[in-house]
């Protein structure tokens, strides 16, 4: 009989364990509403977010659902993708809940796998910002895909598990139990439309993963690109490979797009507790000290033996 999500959190801190099973709620909550797409009675239109980006109706309706569940758990702090700054929820609580409530926005129309990110992190003894704590403090991390299944890919710092959830008993069973990347990667998931803004580094990385048993790889590589981080990094988790968002010459891109905080530090965790890496291309991710909530930073996460390599480029330049 597979392990059900809550007798695996029952072996972790109490705190935590509520806060995720909140969350697991939660996001059975917003499956439903993903399910039902434009014949759902959430109202559409678009504004902006604290970080510049369009929100979408989604986006607001997964940011009310997942805060709600951070009410009724032991959460102190509440920094969301889709707020200005953080909020002071229980003045009780021994929790910091950092979240992208509704990751590869770009898709929602499109039937598209999206999903949630969260990071979990403990208070500050001095009382310091709790959002710019490094990604290495992390007590637990994860994250929901909205997609032919409802799975969740989750980090207690003693490997990276995954739980579906099943319809018909509304549980989460564990399916994957310590997760690991594989170690060689054949695939690497980039914008490539982005290619005429990238640094030197990354373009001469990718030209030679294109130029496969031709170039200095030696090796064929495969590309793919959801645009949904949740979902090419559960491709990138099971089968290898390399994810990449990385600075850029547009306009307002010189770190990427993706923000340390409650993006890419949950996803570097879980790479990392999978056997996997996660670095800015030139340094580990869950090392960076934030130095606010909405920051954005370069992203190579995936297979560790390819991080690395990708990394030489950066040292080579
Ligand atoms: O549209 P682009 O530039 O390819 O970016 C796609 C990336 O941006 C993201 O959608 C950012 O997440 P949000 O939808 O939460 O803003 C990632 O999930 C995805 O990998
Ligand atoms: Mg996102
Ligand atoms: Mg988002």
């Amino acid at each position: 009989m597979p392990l059900t999500l809550s007798t695996y959190l029952a072996n972790g801190r109490a705190d935590v364990a509520t806060l995720i099973g909140e969350l697991a709620a939660a996001a059975q909550e917003l499956a439903g509403l993903v399910s039902r797409g434009a014949v759902s009675a959430e109202p559409v239109g678009e504004t902006a977010n604290g970080g510049g980006d369009v929100q979408k109706a989604l986006d607001v309706a997964a940011d009310r659902i997942f805060s709600k569940a951070a009410r009724q758990a032991p959460v102190a702090f509440y920094g969301s993708e889709e707020q200005d700054g953080a909020v002071a929820l229980n003045a009780n609580g021994t929790l910091a809940l950092a979240i992208d409530p509704l990751d590869g926005s770009s898709n929602i129309e499109t039937n598209v796998s999206i999903g949630t990110i969260f990071s979990i992190l403990p208070l500050t003894v001095d009382g310091s910002d709790v959002f710019c704590q490094p990604g290495n403090r992390q007590l637990a991390a994860g994250y929901f895909i909205y997609g032919p299944q409802l799975l969740l890919v989750v980090s207690l710092g003693q490997g990276t598990q995954v739980f579906c959830h099943n319809p018909d008993t509304g549980e989460f069973l564990q399916t994957i139990e310590r997760m690991q990347i594989p170690e060689k990667a054949k695939e690497f998931s980039v914008n490539a439309s982005n290619r005429r803004y990238w640094q030197e580094p990354v373009l001469r990385y990718i030209e030679d993963c294109e130029a496969g048993t031709d170039g200095p790889r030696g090796r064929n590589f495969n590309m793919r690109w959801v645009a949904s981080a949740v979902a090419d990094a559960y491709r990138i988790f099971l089968r290898g490979g390399i994810y990449l968002y990385p600075g850029d010459r547009r306009d307002g891109y010189a770190d990427g797009r993706i923000r340390l905080v409650y993006e890419a530090n949950p996803i570097a965790f879980l790479a990392e507790q999978a056997g996997g890496a996660g670095t800015n291309g030139q340094q580990r991710l869950l090392d960076i000290v934030p130095e606010k909530l909405h920051q954005r930073t370069p992203i190579v996460f995936g297979s560790r033996e390819e991080v690395m390599e990708m990394g030489r480029y950066f040292a080579k330049a």
